[in-house]
């Protein structure tokens, strides 16, 4: 009898209509066919579970979200429909997955990664950077110089992916011209690179170098901006006269590429980010010789890459095999590495960018994947009800999450009217209509039952939930994977950290993971592997007993409190530092004021200043900004006032700053270290890259399997 053919499998696939035609889809459709793979168009606008069940999904979903953060609210339902969809579907592997497509839409968010994950390699940075708010001219200069950012500087729209204003930049030559950049931007230093870019096409664990023309070499002088289109200067066929070196400049020797370099850099950058489709834009410093990672895009176009389409479907064919062996995704797979390697996790390191849609008041509540405060629990006396903590007995784990028993909604909740112990139990244990897996209000209100602490001693994991954000199966690491993954919806933003193993089950946005991470320090509950071994904030922040030590060495008290004077000189510049410095500092509702602080940011961003944490915090708390606006905010945020200390209602403009009158003890860390930006942070020091990068480095330049 002849073997049954096997039905073929599904790829739910979508990308616009643009994208489709430069991807050449019939010939993906005719490549997936030969492996037995069939190739679904998504329809965005129809529901799309019962277009389902796929077996992977391939999309580039960016266009929407850019149009959606242009205030496009069908883009924006539509998005948020996708994203509801894939957590109904945790197990299908998602190419690639959004929470990284959340970060690399943000540029300030993907050179925070970029910044924090070449800290450490004496070859490799990216340039300094700053957001520049639309702010006067003497606050942009200052922020460009606690920056570190020099002029020349590359004006960057500050999301970065989608339309065509995303890739309208500018070189502004000198501080007097920076008037001609209207709005806010990422302002980065311009390196000297001798025109040449290099683009590394990373699909799956194979990587592509393709040469590129680039901006020639810009000097500080006081000419005027010069304005261009990145699709119009460094794309193949690109001819632009800003791409042609200077007659000076020609003779000058450009330092060859080294692939080894090149592999670390895709290396590096793939596993934070957890993504299997990239394009990263790399230029060589001319004169130290450093490679800058300029530029990190989703879903490139693979330019000039021959036979491409046999490759896209090979990576799905082994996604598909991959789970139906019962391994993890791959991108999952080298994520669930990196706490061993003291990597970080991209799926925390992303902007929340339906609170950034919330914010500018483009979204609805609750219509784009948020959760359902409303203005009236951002007061900060109801902080200790929107984060749930507990620490818990794996077996507790793992006897709960058999009772969920495969149940949709099942959800691992503590319980509020318990003092001691906290109850990890599922939906079917103990019944919780609200932990449906569509709707981020019943999510929220899942997790926002208490905060308990119960602990069973060296095996435990350490939970801590907050409302945020929704889990991923995907980000369960290690052994928890099988024991927590029938627990979806309501696991939200945990961070599991137990035995030096951390899991963090959600997306979520840095500072939110920060607080998670400070919440736990100051309870105590995470040792120094741990928080070695957490992720984004906590990567460079060693806790014991209390003590944080920052990446740069200085050691605060055994309550974590820094000594004021220290921390204002060596700790500014430390912004991972600061954040857990503040959080440390302001006691125990201190992460939950921060996050409160975040949404905070976000209705100063929508009212005044810019979106974005560190101009947040500035906002609230610089004297300079205060300067401008102080009326404005004593009136609309009395909040960052009372957080902040500041007496803003008794500053006139022109003479606001932080109040000498801070409380200390609680606060005037918050009004003193904000000074600090992300570029500036964390030095490159000596410390190679493990051997183990360096070893899988191949020599060729055409695709490259490790
Ligand atoms: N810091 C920098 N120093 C020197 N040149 C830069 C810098 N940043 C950007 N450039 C130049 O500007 C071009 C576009 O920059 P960038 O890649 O950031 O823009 P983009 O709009 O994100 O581009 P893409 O189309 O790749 O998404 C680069 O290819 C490079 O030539
Ligand atoms: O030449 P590359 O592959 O870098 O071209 C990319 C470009 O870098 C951007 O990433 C574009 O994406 P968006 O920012 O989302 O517009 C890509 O556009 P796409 O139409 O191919 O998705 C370019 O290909």
């Amino acid at each position: 009898m002849e073997p049954r053919k096997e039905l073929p499998k599904r790829i739910g696939f979508w990308l616009n209509e643009k994208k489709c035609k430069k991807f050449n889809v019939p010939e993906f459709v005719e490549e997936c066919r030969k492996k037995n793979m069939e190739v679904i168009k998504l329809l965005l606008h129809e529901p799309l579970q019962p277009q389902g069940p796929f077996d992977v999904i391939l999309h580039k979903i960016t266009p929407i979200y850019a149009q959606a953060l242009d205030a496009n609210q069908e883009a924006c339902l539509l998005a948020s429909a996708f994203e509801q969809y894939l957590l109904s579907v945790p197990s299908v592997p998602v190419v690639d997955p959004v929470p990284a497509l959340h970060t690399l839409l943000h540029r300030p968010a993907t050179y925070a990664l970029l910044h924090a994950i070449t800290a450490h390699d004496d070859q490799v940075m990216t340039p300094p950077y700053v957001e520049l708010p639309d702010t006067n001219m003497r606050t942009k200069k200052q922020l460009l110089a606690q920056a570190g950012v020099t002029f020349p500087i590359v004006c960057k729209p500050v999301f970065g992916c989608g339309g065509t204003a995303a890739h309208e930049l500018a070189v502004v030559l000198s501080a007097s011209r920076l008037t001609e950049w209207q709005g806010p931007c990422v302002a980065q230093s311009f390196v000297q690179h001798g025109a040449v870019l290099y683009k590394l096409y990373v699909l799956g664990d194979a990587w592509h170098l393709v040469v590129r023309p680039s901006l020639k070499n810009f000097r500080a002088t006081d000419a005027p901006t010069v304005h261009f289109n990145s699709s119009k200067v460094s794309k193949a066929d690109s001819c632009s006269p800003l791409t042609q070196l200077d007659q000076s400049d020609r003779a000058m020797r450009h330092p060859q590429p080294d692939n080894s370099v090149f592999d670390r850099i895709v290396r590096t950058v793939r596993e934070s980010l957890s993504m299997d489709l990239l394009g990263i834009d790399v230029v060589i410093d001319s004169s130290s010789g450093q490679y800058a990672i300029i530029d990190v895009n989703p879903f490139p176009s693979y330019d000039s890459i021959a036979d491409l389409m046999p490759c896209f479907a090979t990576l799905l064919f082994e996604k598909i095999q991959q789970r139906s062996c019962g391994h993890v995704l791959s991108a999952s797979s080298i994520n669930d590495l990196l706490p061993a390697r003291g990597g970080r996790r991209q799926d925390s390191a992303g902007i929340d960018i339906p609170a950034l849609l919330r914010a500018r008041g483009h979204l609805p509540r609750l219509q784009c994947g948020e959760d359902s405060r409303t203005d009236d629990s951002h007061e900060g006396n109801s902080s200790p009800n929107t984060i749930t903590q507990a620490t818990y007995n794996t077996e507790d784990a793992r006897s709960s999450a058999a009772a969920a028993g495969g149940e949709e909604n099942s959800c691992i909740q503590t319980d509020s009217s318990s003092t001691t112990n906290s109850k990890i139990c599922s939906s079917s244990g103990k019944k919780n209509t609200s932990c449906d897996s569509n709707s981020f209000t019943d999510r929220k209100s899942c997790s926002s039952s208490g905060k308990k602490e119960s602990n069973y001693g060296e095996n435990d994991a350490t939970v801590t939930m907050n409302t945020m954000n929704a889990a991923h199966e995907k980000t369960l690491n290690g052994r928890y994977r099988k024991e927590l993954s029938e627990n979806k919806g309501c696991i939200e933003n945990a961070v599991f950290q137990t035995n030096g193993i951390n899991v963090t089950l959600s997306h979520d946005n840095g500072i939110s993971e920060r607080k998670k991470t400070c919440d736990a320090a100051a309870k105590n509950v995470i040792n120094s592997t741990d928080i070695k071994q957490n992720t984004n904030g906590p990567a460079n922040i060693i806790a014991q007993n209390g003590i944080i030590m920052t990446s740069n060495g200085k050691r605060s008290d055994s309550s974590g409190i820094f000594d004021e004077s220290q921390s204002k000189n060596d700790l500014k510049s430390d912004q991972n530092a600061q954040l857990n410095i503040k959080c440390t500092n302001i006691a125990s509702k201190c992460c939950y004021e921060l996050d409160e602080m975040q949404n905070e940011v976000h209705h100063i961003t929508n009212n005044t200043i810019t979106d974005g944490i560190t101009h947040s915090l500035k906002g609230c708390l610089y004297s300079d900004q205060c300067e401008d606006d102080c009326a404005g905010y004593a009136e609309k945020h009395s909040k960052c006032d009372a957080y902040c200390n500041l007496d803003l209602a008794s500053h006139t403009e022109g003479s606001c700053s932080c109040s000498p009158a801070c409380d200390v003890s609680k606060t005037n860390v918050l009004c003193t270290y904000s000074a600090g930006s992300p570029s500036a942070a964390g030095a490159s020091s000596s410390q190679p890259y493990p051997s183990h990068v360096m070893s899988s480095v191949s020599s060729s330049s055409t695709l490259q399997q490790r």
